[in-house]
């Protein structure tokens, strides 16, 4: 991201103070002083009151009060200004592939991968992409996990079918606040099982095409687990923007998380950071913490490849729970302490894509043979 410094019209005077606060506040998602970031666009001065106007590459709609009470304890020590009042806006870039064509109506795509299954990856998916909508922005959740679609139930809408208004392209369904389509909702399991690599992936990439999603911000993909055919050749054909690796702490999933970074890396899509999930167990009951699977591997991975650890989620019964009711911990219990660490996943992953420069695009030869 640029260091960029605009022209601002208050007066000198007042000019110098206001800008070496604003220099000392520091966006602790983009890791840069809120004029470092270009988050500040306009500063005017009505009466002794402030007005200011930011704009966010990455929504965090829960975090306004936190920024406007950050703002108001730095400027508010200054004589000529007794409050400040914030204008808060979101501008999403949209970042491009030079090869692969883009979705239509959708700004950024996120794949959520890992090398093992079961270690929560669709459980991530769907509460980053809940997530991502509650901090203000459109998004779309693609469950691309052919051989064990789960996102019909963790959404609640087991026996959704979508429409298809034209015979040609799909309706997705609309479920607590964001869209969804699974390629459960259209083909029962036993059959996709038998289908090889190229041809699921085919299908998912169908599936994407022939689905009429609206204006999405962010459209998150639940890909499946591993790194063979299917996750190669979405990476070839989907203008991935960026790539979100859950692991557990245990040897063999970081083993395999890391065999997910390699390839994504290879096929420069930039892995934007680690989930670790269940990091620790955490009784419901009496709040002891204890580490059944190891402790800091994803933290550790993450400094080896120099990759954010986005966060670190508890091995703890609620989840799961929320999770077979159809009703994810994000909009469960959104002011719990589940929900605010999915919040903060959230906002890291919209910020390292918005610190992402486009990648050029390689080509990988795939056959069907
Ligand atoms: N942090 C957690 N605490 C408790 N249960 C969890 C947690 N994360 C996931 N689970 C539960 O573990 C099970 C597996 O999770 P999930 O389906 O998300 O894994 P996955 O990696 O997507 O699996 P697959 O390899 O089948 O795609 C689910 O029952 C889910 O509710």
């Amino acid at each position: 991201m640029p260091s960029f410094h605009r022209e601002f019209s208050l007066s000198d005077a007042l000019l110098t103070p206001v800008l070496s606060r604003l220099e000392s506040i520091k966006d602790d998602h983009l890791g840069l002083s809120l004029l470092d970031a270009d988050l500040i666009r306009d500063l005017v001065l009505k009466g002794k009151c402030l007005e200011i106007h930011l704009v966010y590459p990455y929504p965090c709609q829960t975090r306004i009060p936190a920024i406007e009470q950050a703002l108001n304890a730095a400027l508010t020590s200054l004589t000529e200004i007794d409050a400040v009042k914030c204008h808060i806006d979101f501008e999403f870039t949209v970042q491009s592939s030079p090869v692969k064509a883009p979705i239509e109506n959708v700004k950024q795509v996120i794949a959520v991968a890992s090398g093992k299954g079961g270690v929560g990856k669709s459980t991530t998916a769907v509460n980053l992409a809940l997530a991502l909508a509650a901090e203000g922005a459109k998004v779309g959740l693609l469950d691309a996990d052919i051989y064990g679609p789960s996102i019909p139930i963790m959404l609640g809408i087991p026996h959704f079918k979508p429409v298809s208004p034209d015979g040609k392209v799909m309706i997705p369904a609309k479920v607590h606040g964001i869209v969804a389509q699974s390629i459960g909702f259209i083909i029962d399991g036993e059959q996709a099982a038998v289908w090889r690599g190229p041809m699921a992936a085919g299908a998912l990439v169908q599936l994407i095409n022939e689905t009429q999603w609206p204006e999405l911000d962010y459209m998150v993909i639940d890909l499946p687990p591993g790194t063979g055919d299917i996750q190669l050749t979405l990476s070839q054909k989907v203008p991935l923007n960026g790539v979100v690796i859950v692991t557990t702490p245990q040897d063999i999933a970081l083993a395999d998380a890391q065999k997910g970074i390699n390839m994504f890396q290879k096929v420069n899509v930039p892995v934007l950071g680690i989930v670790e999930n269940m990091s620790f167990h955490l009784c419901s009951q009496c709040g002891h913490q204890e580490h059944p699977f190891g402790r800091d591997g994803g933290q550790k991975m993450a400094t080896r490849y120099g990759l954010p650890l986005l966060g670190q989620l508890p091995l703890i019964l609620t989840i799961r729970e929320d999770m077979d009711k159809g009703l994810p911990s994000v909009v469960a219990t959104p002011h719990n302490d589940i929900a605010q660490l999915y919040l903060a996943i959230a906002r890291q992953v919209g910020a390292e894509l918005a610190l992402t420069k486009a990648q050029p695009s390689v080509s990988i030869s795939m056959s069907d043979e």
